[in-house]
């Protein structure tokens, strides 16, 4: 399976932020998106989840060589800033969320096996959404985008405001979940990056590029990245 983009643009007004994105994505892979403040990667994500309209340019799925266009539930789309109903507690949203899309999800589970895996402990379950922390929010948000198995799961900045025991925990999962699917996240971390994704896109003046992963761990690789985000 790819995801191929062909000459994304989207503009605010006079603003080109997307200029020409041209990309194919390959399942099984786990790409990080760097991209300097206001480079326009939030953007990306908003286009392809059909949020934001984008000016020009096409999106599709490619599976055995057939292209066909992306439906809504080939992606989920994890926000940096985890949108959940407060009202509802852990297991009522997890209830819900697997309710309303019983007819496309497979294999479901008991609720407890799902907050099992994702690690929010039994006394947490039943509590409201609105008394989670930031981090317990980001695993449930997760949670239900990976319950619902996308092709394309977009990843804004999910790990940056977790603590390091839980960002180790979601990376670990991250990891479980590629096989067969594109994994797109987003981050300033660049070691985080590096040490996650499988390949590195660089955002930089409106338009995708791979940066070659050979040496993925020195400091010269960095500096090349460096480089070429401040323009060089
Ligand atoms: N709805 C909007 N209306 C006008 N301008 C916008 C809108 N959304 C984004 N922009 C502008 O588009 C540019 C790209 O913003 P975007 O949020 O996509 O960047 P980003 O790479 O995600 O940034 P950061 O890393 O800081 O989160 C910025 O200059 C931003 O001000």
């Amino acid at each position: 399976m790819k995801f191929i983009i062909e000459h994304l643009e989207k503009h605010f007004e006079k603003k080109e932020v997307l200029r020409d994105i041209d990309f194919t994505f390959e399942s099984g892979k786990i790409y990080g998106l760097l991209g300097r403040n206001g480079a326009g990667k939030t953007t990306l994500f908003n286009c392809l989840n059909r949020d934001m309209k984008a000016e020009g340019g096409s999106f599709y799925m490619e599976i055995d060589g057939q292209r066909r266009d992306v439906a809504p539930e080939d992606i989920g789309y994890v926000l940096s800033t985890p949108t959940v109903p407060e009202f509802l507690t852990g297991r009522e949203f997890l209830k819900f969320f697997i309710d309303i899309h019983e007819d496309k999800l497979q294999n479901i589970q008991e609720l407890d096996a799902y907050f099992d895996y994702i690690g929010i402990s039994r006394e947490d379950r039943d509590k409201l959404l609105k008394d989670y922390s930031h981090g317990m929010k980001n695993k449930m948000q997760m949670l239900v985008n990976i319950i619902a198995k996308p092709n394309l799961l977009l990843l804004d900045e999910p790990l940056t405001s977790l603590d390091v025991v839980v960002a180790e925990e979601m990376k670990q999962l991250l990891r479980t979940l590629k096989e067969g699917r594109i994994i797109i996240f987003s981050t300033h971390i660049m070691d985080l990056a590096l040490d996650l994704c499988d390949e590195i896109v660089l955002l930089n003046q409106g338009v995708l590029e791979r940066v070659d992963k050979t040496n993925l761990n020195s400091q010269e690789f960095k500096e090349k990245i460096l480089a070429a985000l401040m323009g060089n």
